[in-house]
């Protein structure tokens, strides 16, 4: 028997093209000039074709997933924050306190939080959901971070999580993550799935100086020479230089997309994920939203590989899923728009003269 994954790739279809010539029709009878709310109807037309109805529904309610895990990559000292932030963010994010609560709870969104792979020990705690695959990766400049089973485990658990909030009535999946260290191997995912040089895709994550730039770059070129990693293997990718939280993700993106609901997706780390999906499954990006676009270098390059442009823009640089929760509202508003405006038949307003 097929496991969850292959099984989850195989249901995975393409955009419905009859909603998207019916959402573009519908677009250009709305009283607006033609195109006049921009990249709101390009997203209008895909949410149509993700629902494969035209109007969309809106993609309310929505939920934040934020998958937490640690990275013994940190051991070298790409990060100047200590590894147990990781678990303290966790009780921060569970006791509403992060910056992802607040623009959540301003956007209207559901916050979950997932131990995917902390390594420090986390009392049990309302509404946490533990699902630790291992207490943090190994370094990946010594050995591959995890095992191919462990990356597996954690890619069908984000599958289990996509299918459970969407069996509980959740319309919209959004992406979050917290994990010490962890912009170190998504520069390293991204090195691999699009080919740059590990200086390009490397970025300063929560703050790192000059040195320690130069250093985490030289880290991950020294992981990528150990192991080679063939990018038409993406499983194989997650295990060597990947993390936990990275996994769960690319499970939480297929996992949606064939449940036919949109991802929006956070930062680098998201992006970075992403790019594994796609590896499994071309016609996942057809599901997924750009929520914002992160300063690290690597976001914008996985960006074009992935064919998605950023709803916003603002500087942000944080994760936790706080990008792609603010960009909700955008999204919303697009599905909302093409399904409330009138038409200019049923407001009497005159066309454009031919
Ligand atoms: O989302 C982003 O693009 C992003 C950019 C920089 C930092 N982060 C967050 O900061 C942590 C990783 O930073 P670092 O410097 O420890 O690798 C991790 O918890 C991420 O959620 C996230
Ligand atoms: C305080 C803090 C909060 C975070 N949220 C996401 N990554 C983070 C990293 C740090 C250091």
């Amino acid at each position: 028997m097929a496991g969850l994954l292959d099984e989850t790739v195989a249901v995975i279809g393409g955009l419905d093209e009859d909603a998207i010539r019916a959402a573009r029709l519908r677009q250009d009878s709305l009283t607006k000039p033609r195109g006049s709310l921009g990249r709101l109807e390009d997203v209008s037309v895909r949410l149509a074709g993700i629902a494969g109805q035209c109007p969309p529904p809106l993609p309310l309610p929505a939920v934040v997933a934020v998958f937490a895990a640690d990275h013994g990559v940190h051991a070298q000292g790409v990060s100047p924050w200590p590894q147990e932030v990781t678990a303290q963010m966790v009780a921060n994010f569970l006791a509403g306190g992060a910056a992802v609560n607040a623009i959540a709870a301003q956007a209207g969104a559901d916050v979950r939080v997932v131990d995917i792979g902390v390594a420090t020990p986390l009392p049990a705690a309302a509404g946490l959901l533990s699902r630790k695959v291992r207490a943090g990766t190994a370094d990946m400049t010594t050995g591959p971070a995890m095992s191919a089973q462990e990356a597996l485990r954690a890619i069908e658990t984000g599958i289990e999580i996509a299918r459970g909030l969407v069996a509980n009535g959740h319309r919209c999946l959004i992406t979050g993550d917290m994990g010490i260290a962890n912009t170190t191997a998504s520069a390293a995912l991204i090195a691999v799935f699009t080919g740059a040089d590990p200086a390009a895709v490397t970025g300063r994550g929560t703050g790192i100086d000059d040195p320690t730039l130069a250093l985490k770059v030289d880290v991950i070129r020294r992981a990528l020479a150990l192991h080679s990693p063939d990018p038409a293997d993406p499983l194989e990718v997650l295990a060597r230089v990947g993390g936990l939280e990275h996994a769960a993700l690319v499970g939480l993106m297929l996992g949606g997309a064939a449940e036919r609901v949109p991802v929006l997706l956070d930062g680098v780390i998201a992006c970075s994920a992403a790019l594994a999906a796609m590896a499994f499954a071309p016609s996942v990006t057809g599901f997924l939203f750009a929520g914002h676009l992160s300063t690290e270098p690597g976001a914008r390059r996985a960006l074009d590989a992935l064919g998605l442009e950023p709803l916003i823009d603002l500087g942000l640089r944080l994760g936790e899923g706080s990008g792609a929760v603010l960009a909700l509202p955008v999204v919303a508003t697009a599905a909302r728009v093409l399904r409330d405006m009138a038409t200019f038949d049923s407001a009497g307003v005159s066309g454009e003269k031919a």
